[in-house]
């Protein structure tokens, strides 16, 4: 199978009136069909740019980004997620989901059955008539997902997703998340937490510091089904994949003056 997405030769910098800030590359990597990619790397080296250029936000200043064989397009073919959930707060649960199936070009009559169906995904059955500030931020982070699903892509990006949330809330979020890259679906997800990466990537890669650039990549071979979360947090495999991550990403450090994580 073709790969989803595809970065070759690729660098980015941001014009800004002191010159050009490099923030990637030179980079090559591709994302696989069914893939859960987790990037992690150390603040600034470029993992919200290399998503912004899988989505199309950014063009690259050097080499190709492909996703699905073409430039990417803005608003099209990519699900994204960002750290905050960024509803529409006049809007209820539904409402929302409601707008992303029009969106989409979902046919109106079969939006009820699809909106559904993605609040059940996403474990938030009934809650369609809530108002976004009636639900919890965990809950309002799980209808941005439903919502970036909406028009079934075969790329969901997620940006630090879970970050302003408490421990146990992630926690379970990791849980749910976890099985959606698979038939037809791949994730590429950026976080600072090596935990969160080990547990959900079945691919973690480690950026150097800005401009980042591949340090590591990491197949993660722990079990994706049969094994409890906490089976699978607490198995020797995990602790020895979250070492090394965490070696990788502490070597990245090693060249900055002062303490920045
Ligand atoms: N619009 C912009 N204009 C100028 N420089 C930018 C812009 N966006 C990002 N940068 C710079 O590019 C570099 C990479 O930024 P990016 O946000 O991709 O890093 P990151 O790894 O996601 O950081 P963090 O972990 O802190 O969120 C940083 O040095 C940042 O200051």
């Amino acid at each position: 199978m073709p790969d989803v997405a595809e970065l070759s030769g690729v660098e980015h910098s941001y014009r800004t009136k002191e010159g050009p800030v490099p923030a990637l590359g030179p980079l090559d990597l591709a994302v696989r069909p069914g893939e859960f990619l987790v990037v992690v790397g150390p603040s600034g080296s470029g993992k919200s740019t290399l998503l912004r250029l899988l989505a199309g936000f950014e063009r690259p200043s050097t080499g190709d980004v492909t996703l699905l064989g073409h430039p990417p397009v803005p608003g099209r073919e990519v699900g994204v997620v960002f750290q905050q959930p960024r509803l529409f707060p006049w809007n209820t649960v539904g409402g929302n989901i409601a707008t992303a199936l029009k969106w989409a070009k979902v046919p109106k009559p079969d939006r009820p059955a699809r909106a559904a169906e993605l609040l059940s995904l996403v474990g938030l059955d009934g809650l369609g008539p809530r108002r976004t500030w009636e639900i919890s931020g965990g809950q309002q982070q799980r209808v941005a997902i439903a919502r970036a699903l909406a028009a079934r892509p075969r790329l969901l990006l997620m940006d630090e997703p879970f970050a302003a949330l408490d421990a146990l809330t992630r926690e379970r979020l990791q849980e749910d998340v976890r099985p959606l890259a698979g038939d037809g679906r791949s994730v590429v997800f950026v976080t600072h937490s090596v935990d969160e990466a080990v547990f959900l990537g079945s691919r973690v890669i480690v950026l150097t510091d800005r401009p980042g650039r591949i340090a590591l990549s990491l197949p993660v071979d722990l079990p994706r089904e049969g094994l409890s979360a906490d089976e699978l947090r607490g198995s020797p495999r995990f602790a020895a994949l979250r070492g090394e991550v965490s070696a990788a990403v502490r070597a990245t450090l090693s060249t900055r003056p002062g303490l920045m994580v």
